[in-house]
């Protein structure tokens, strides 16, 4: 379909915003600003005193587990993994984990995210409700390679990769999911490696997220996460390493010669007591830093703008430099460099050429006033709940705040069954 959105504020590839029009014809931007005579369009979307930018990638999370929120907080991981999460885990049934993602997937939409990468089990029913609304994934299945299922997890992860990659036109693409080193080991991961290899997939991995994670790896291999899996081969598949919290300066030399990318989760990791990762220290040696929420059980929303100013607030009071992620770098992190970490091309950018994801914020609430500068207000100022229309891959999934073809209601109401269901078993 040809769509016209005219007179939008709209944050352009080297980060200036215009005020443009942008053409888009089936799933791409066909233009911005000189839009072709012959261009005919079949809707026009009026982007008046709208803020235009690329949809938010969230790099990483565990889209089902909104029907853990609010369930276990105020634990370190592993208490809360052990002794609350992993349990009730292992109760949920297939329709929890669809309704979870259908849930999740609402609350991302409708909070400007196009595009999310997920680790979790039962994927053919995320799969699903990635093609029942839309949105753009990148799917891995979760593997805890010490379970006794750990061989049954790594064959479910070849069937997601055989059942969906480049399904629902090319909106789902695959990943590999080992969980962690502390849950995966050596020899398991060179399993996954071999899988990778067979399937030329990349992988999907938690990384040096606590320091008790990082002594017990020293303590066990006499390595470091990051270096033990350039040992096993993990690095050289291609990598999005989500968290990279406690790293020594030879491990951020190590994912930059190998190019692992990154998924920064500030939200997670304050909300866990995990740390602060060296996020500028990244940024400074050419490593690609994407941006997650992680799971909706330790953030606890799948709200992306509110991700994006976690970082750049994180990270002045930290380094005590309020340079150490300017707004441009946040909102880069949150789009561009987040699609490069989740492994696509032509997408995270309003460029032409580039995938139609496309978020348009409503400014007009007081906090957007006054207009200095837009890029500021965006990272600084403005809330996910501004988010008034969403197009993923050219179809507007989201107008005027309402869902153009899903039933939140009914999403509501499923999931919280399945929640409340969940905890009686
Ligand atoms: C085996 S599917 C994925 C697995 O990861 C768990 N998980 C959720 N959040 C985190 C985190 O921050 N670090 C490590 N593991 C996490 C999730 O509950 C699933 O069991
Ligand atoms: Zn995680």
């Amino acid at each position: 379909m040809n769509i016209l959105i005219k007179n939008a504020n709209v944050l352009l590839a080297d980060g200036k915003v215009k005020i443009a029009d942008i053409a888009i014809k089936d799933s791409e931007i066909l233009a911005i600003e000189n839009i072709p005579e012959i261009f005919k369009a079949e809707k026009v979307i009026d982007g008046t005193d709208k803020l235009a930018t690329a949809g938010f990638v969230n790099a990483h999370t565990h889209v089902s587990m909104t029907l853990l929120r609010s369930y276990a907080d105020d634990m370190k991981l592993m208490d809360w993994l052990e002794n609350k999460i992993w349990p009730i885990e292992a109760k949920m049934k297939k329709e929890d984990i669809y309704w979870g993602a259908m849930l999740g997937i609402a609350e991302m939409i409708k909070s400007g995210t196009t595009t999310f990468a997920d680790m979790y089990g039962d994927m053919d029913q995320v799969a699903q409700a990635c093609i029942d609304t839309d949105i753009r994934a990148v799917l891995s299945r979760g593997i805890i390679g010490v379970a006794p299922n750990g061989n049954q997890a790594l064959e479910e992860n070849k069937i997601l990769f055989r059942d969906f990659n480049n399904a629902n036109d090319g909106k789902i693409t695959a990943m590999f999911g080992p969980h962690a080193p502390y849950t995966c080991p050596p020899d398991f991961l060179q399993k996954v490696v071999k899988a990778s290899e067979e399937y030329n997939g990349e992988i999907h991995i938690h990384l040096a997220e606590t320091k008790g994670e990082v002594e017990n790896c020293l303590k066990e291999y006499g390595k470091t996460p990051i270096a033990l899996m350039e040992e096993v081969g993990i690095l050289d598949r291609g990598v999005l390493a989500a968290h990279c919290v406690h790293l020594t300066d030879e491990d951020i030399q190590i994912m930059k010669k190998y190019n692992v990318r990154v998924a920064h989760n500030p939200g997670s990791n304050m909300k866990l007591a995990s740390g602060v990762a060296p996020v500028p220290q990244l940024l400074k040696a050419g490593v690609c830093v994407g941006l997650g929420t992680d799971g909706a059980s330790s953030n606890n929303n799948l709200d992306m703008l509110e991700e994006i100013n976690l970082a750049t607030l994180l990270h002045k009071v930290n380094t005590l430099d309020p340079l150490a992620v300017p707004a441009l770098e946040g909102v880069k992190m949150g789009t561009e460099y987040g699609a490069k970490a989740v492994g696509l091309n032509k997408v995270g950018l309003i460029k032409e050429g580039y995938k139609a994801d496309i978020v348009l914020f409503d400014m007009s609430a007081p906090q957007c006033y006054p207009r200095h500068d837009l890029v500021s207000l965006l990272a600084y100022s403005m809330n996910g709940s501004m988010v008034d229309t969403v197009l993923v891959d050219g179809k507007v999934l989201l107008e005027n705040r309402a869902f153009t073809t899903i039933d939140e209601e009914k999403i509501k109401y499923e999931a919280n069954r399945c929640a409340m269901n969940l905890t009686l078993r």
